[in-house]
């Protein structure tokens, strides 16, 4: 079976985006893994799978997988690229479209230099919302992990984030660290986990190991995050410029409202590849 692709990122957060509304495959977990192989298949953090809308009020349901071949709730660079790659394609003409998630309704808004305002809803902090394992609510939890301990914060971006400060983003342990608490036995669903040195009250460094891809070159939902964690505990105003290894995300959220995320967008290349039924 023939398949047309597009090769898209968000900050060098790569994806193989696929358009099921005009074509039709059955991608199981294992043949995702194999695309995913940056060396025998096509290389990707994350596949997109853009589909026809279930519910009246939206305009494309939106799924996303890990390169481990894991179905997760949302991804913010990607909701980027999905908005981008709907225009490309022609299959709409709206700014401003409204996508279904297994995580909710969020709703990106494409300019004409191709940068992406994407609303992506209300955080969540409650361990239960996480989901995190612990005895009560706290401002921050200590975890034991490895052979010490460790401080973080957790959010819901739709998605699990631990988010953890440091005071150098380049001797943050995220080879070590990353690993040991994505599959941490307090997250029952894993969760992705950020690094985060405070610049200023409006600008900061991140790193974030991604639950089912590991370190990737930019994590929006990690970004947001990040943001949201920084302004709960006093350390960050409303809005915020966040470095991460591939370019920079404007994140800005006030308490009891949705967090916006403004960033690019590239496309990279379209292929075709041949599935064998
Ligand atoms: N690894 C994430 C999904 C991709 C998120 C990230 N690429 C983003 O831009 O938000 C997870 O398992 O929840």
């Amino acid at each position: 079976m023939r398949v047309e692709f597009s090769k898209m990122h968000g900050l060098g957060n790569d994806f193989m985006v696929i358009d099921l509304v005009s074509q039709q495959v059955n991608l199981e977990p294992a043949l995702i893994r194999g695309l995913a192989n940056r060396n025998f298949g096509i290389g990707f953090d994350q596949l997109l799978l853009v589909e026809p809308p279930e519910q009246p009020d939206v305009d494309f349901k939106y799924r996303i997988f890990n390169a481990d071949g894991s179905e997760v709730e949302q991804c913010g660079n990607g909701v980027r690229c999905f908005a981008r790659f709907v225009h490309e394609r022609g299959l709409t003409r709206k700014k401003l479209i409204r996508v279904s998630t297994k995580s909710g309704i969020v709703e990106p808004e494409i300019n004409e230099q191709g940068w992406v305002r994407v609303n992506m809803g209300a955080p969540k902090f409650r361990p239960a919302e996480i989901p995190f394992i612990a005895a009560a609510d706290a401002a921050v939890y200590q975890v034991e992990v490895g052979t010490g301990e460790v401080q973080l914060d957790v959010v819901n971006m739709g998605n699990p984030h631990a988010v953890i400060v440091v005071d150098d983003i380049l001797k943050a342990p995220v080879e070590t660290l990353g690993p040991l608490l994505e599959k941490h036995a307090r997250f029952p669903e894993r969760v992705n986990v950020g690094f985060m040195q405070v610049l200023s009250r409006h600008e900061v460094c991140l790193r974030v190991f991604e639950r089912g891809t590991g370190e990737t070159l930019a994590c929006g939902t990690g970004a947001c995050a990040a943001v949201v964690s920084g302004i709960r505990q006093g350390l960050l105003d409303p809005e915020v410029v966040v470095h991460l290894q591939g370019g920079d995300l404007t994140i800005a959220w006030r308490p009891n409202d949705v967090v916006w995320m403004t960033g690019p967008t590239a496309t990279v290349f379209e292929g075709v590849i041949q599935l064998h039924d």
